[in-house]
């Protein structure tokens, strides 16, 4: 049961893959892992993150001018799946890589490497024919994101077509750490579960302990990147995945 967040509360990590390097980028996510979080958020990184506020934009250059692709990503998703069996794996990306390896090619490609399910943050469900499609003939989980703004026929499609989970953003904007949670988030889920029996995670601004409790009295899981992704930005060479692992075990300590 690879995506499993019944042993609370629930965590998902996110990764831009090759920051700073690819084999960094496996060994964080096994002390991310190993440290409490079920799911891995496999970013893949790219030259126009839109989504992105600076934390994960900066690390996505630096990835992107290391000369990290697509086919890298897959290949440290392979790494991860097969070092530990039992975590989730997602995939992140932007459209553009995905479409110009084509959507069956990716989908195929997921599978064969791993991956439990596909994040693509530019995708959106109503457009999402073929792309579902793929997704369903290789028994992959496609997430959406849920946003506050989202009118009701919309979140009801998005937690429709979801599995997994459904990924509800806790406030419009991009991604960053913030101080407080929004108070949006918690009225988003509960409209998502009228729809849905999936796991619901909320990410955007979590960056503390006390968020991931206060997000797991009404949701499945918190997600958490821009302030992992800072870590290991600020980390000595070398120390990325101690430093992460002793972060991730802090965040769900109670
Ligand atoms: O960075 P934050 O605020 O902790 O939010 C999670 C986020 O990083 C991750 O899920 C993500 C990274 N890039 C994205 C783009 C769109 C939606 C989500 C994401």
């Amino acid at each position: 049961m690879p995506i499993d967040f019944s042993n609370k509360p629930g965590l998902v990590v996110y990764l831009t893959a090759g920051d700073p390097s690819l084999d960094a980028t496996y060994e964080i996510a096994l002390a991310a892992i190993d440290n409490g979080a079920q799911v891995i958020e496999l970013g893949v990184p790219f030259s126009d993150p839109l989504a992105d506020g600076p934390v994960i934009q900066r690390a996505s250059e630096r990835a992107v001018a290391r000369g990290t692709r697509l086919d890298d990503v897959l290949k440290v998703s392979k790494q991860i799946r097969e070092a530990r069996p039992e975590a989730g794996i997602i995939l992140f990306s932007y459209l553009n890589p995905v479409v110009r390896m084509g959507l069956p090619a990716f989908c195929e490609a997921a599978k064969v490497n791993g991956a439990d399910g596909v994040l693509l943050t530019d995708m959106i469900v109503e457009e999402a024919g073929e792309y579902l499609a793929e997704m369903k003939k290789h028994g992959l989980a496609p997430v959406f994101l849920a946003a506050p703004t989202s009118p009701e026929e919309r979140l009801k499609a998005i937690a429709e077509h979801s599995q997994g989970f459904v990924y509800a953003i806790s406030r419009v904007g991009i991604t960053g750490a913030q101080d407080q949670i929004a108070s949006d988030a918690e009225s988003l889920v509960a409209k998502i579960k009228q729809y849905t029996s999936l796991p619901v995670a909320v990410g955007f601004g979590i960056s503390k302990a006390e968020h991931v409790q206060g997000v797991s009295r009404f949701a499945d899981a918190a997600i958490v990147g821009s302030a992992i992704v800072a870590l290991i930005e600020t980390s000595k060479p070398g120390e990325e995945a101690k430093n992460v692992g002793q972060f991730v075990r802090d965040l769900r300590a109670v």
